[in-house]
């Protein structure tokens, strides 16, 4: 049996990367979690024609009047494989992904205590924003229970990579399935890094097509704010990329593939995996995205930075402040909470 779990199953993302997950043929059983209309939503995707089945959870009603399953969260989490989580409130025009701490750290600590309690095994995929902060605070709450596997906790940077290959094979005509390039760092503004020296195939931009491509990339998730206009940020392509990561999560930890590297937003503190050196590298942040390569028990490998740029040196250089600031913050999120 193979469970994945959406927690924020309803939402912009939810909905999509739920409809994505269903068509995942590894997943045997697809549970979906959200505050408002999961059953609805698992309803429908319950008529694909696909092995998943799919099941739809509640929290339990707040005046206690009606007769909805008592505990949605632990039924959602029980034995489950892998746990995304799309769950909490997007950007408007005019915010940071980090003004929107103050409602989704709370609500990814609370999901977080759901996981160490019902599904502590279970590899867990971190949407939500600032991504930067709710990974550290998803360990630390897995900590204070005992259950934090640095190999399983994962922050999806993904869209971050998806829109550099689409970027860049726009200004060189490339194929952009066939293109990638390591975006590494954090995932926000200037704390997103691409390293455009190592895009394979390798391809040799101009100076000032480099720094219009880092800007685009760097703030491409402002570009999708702006068009919707106050309803929300990106929630297709979003989905899209979560269910990338998720498939390859899956195909490394349930079909075994070896060699398979992607991206991702991990702890560094799995020092026999090669978080160390990376941590080395970049002035001894505890989080940092780099190439990640994936095996049967999540992280395999956290691969260097390998050779860098000096225009990618001073990118990450500039990153660094705004990583450890958003890091700390999630720490301290969970040291100074009481509600676990
Ligand atoms: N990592 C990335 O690259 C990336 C990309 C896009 C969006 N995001 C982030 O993803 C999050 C969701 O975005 P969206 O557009 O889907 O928002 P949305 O408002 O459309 O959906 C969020 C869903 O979360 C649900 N929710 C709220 N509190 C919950 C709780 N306690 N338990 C379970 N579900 C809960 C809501 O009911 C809603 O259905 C935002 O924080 C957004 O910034 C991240
Ligand atoms: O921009 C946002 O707030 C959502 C997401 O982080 C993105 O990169 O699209």
């Amino acid at each position: 049996m193979v469970k994945a779990v959406v927690l924020g199953a309803a939402g912009g993302i939810g909905q999509p990367l739920s409809l994505l997950l269903k068509l995942n043929e590894v997943v045997t059983e697809l549970a979906l979690y959200d505050i408002v209309n999961s059953p609805g939503v698992a309803a429908d995707l319950s008529h694909i024609n696909t092995p998943a089945k799919v099941t739809g959870y509640l929290p339990p009603p707040k005046d206690g009047s009606k007769n909805a399953p008592n505990d949605g969260l632990k039924n959602a989490l029980t034995n489950a494989h892998l746990v995304v989580i799309p769950a909490g409130v997007p950007r408007k025009p005019g915010m940071t992904r980090d003004d929107l701490f103050k409602i989704n750290a709370g609500i990814v600590r609370d999901l977080a205590t759901g996981i160490a309690q019902y599904s502590p095994d279970a590899y867990v995929l971190v949407i939500s924003n600032p991504v930067n902060s709710t990974v550290p605070i998803i360990a630390e709450v897995l900590k204070k229970h005992g259950v934090f596997n640095p190999k399983r906790v994962f922050g999806v940077t993904t869209l971050d990579i998806v829109r550099a290959s689409t970027f860049t094979s726009s200004v060189s005509g490339a194929d952009p399935r066939k293109v990638r390039v390591p975006v590494v760092g954090g995932h926000s503004g200037v704390t997103i890094i691409p390293l455009l020296s190592q895009i394979s195939p390798p391809h040799s931009y101009t100076q000032d097509e480099i720094e219009l491509l880092t800007q685009r990339i760097q703030f491409g998730g402002d570009e999708v704010v702006k068009a919707k206009d106050g309803a929300g940020s990106a929630t297709l392509s979003m989905a899209q990329a979560g269910a990338r990561f998720a498939s390859s999560i899956l195909n490394a930890t349930v079909k075994g593939e070896s060699g398979i590297i992607e991206p991702s937003y991990v702890c560094l503190d799995a020092d026999s995996v090669g978080g160390k050196q990376v941590k080395n590298a970049v002035n001894e942040l505890d989080y940092f995205s780099s190439n990640i390569e994936l095996g049967k028990n999540g992280v395999e490998k956290i691969h260097p930075l390998g050779n860098i740029s000096e225009y990618e040196k001073n990118l990450l250089e500039a990153a660094i402040p705004e990583l450890k600031a958003n890091i700390s913050k999630g720490i301290s999120f969970v040291a100074d909470g009481s509600k676990l």
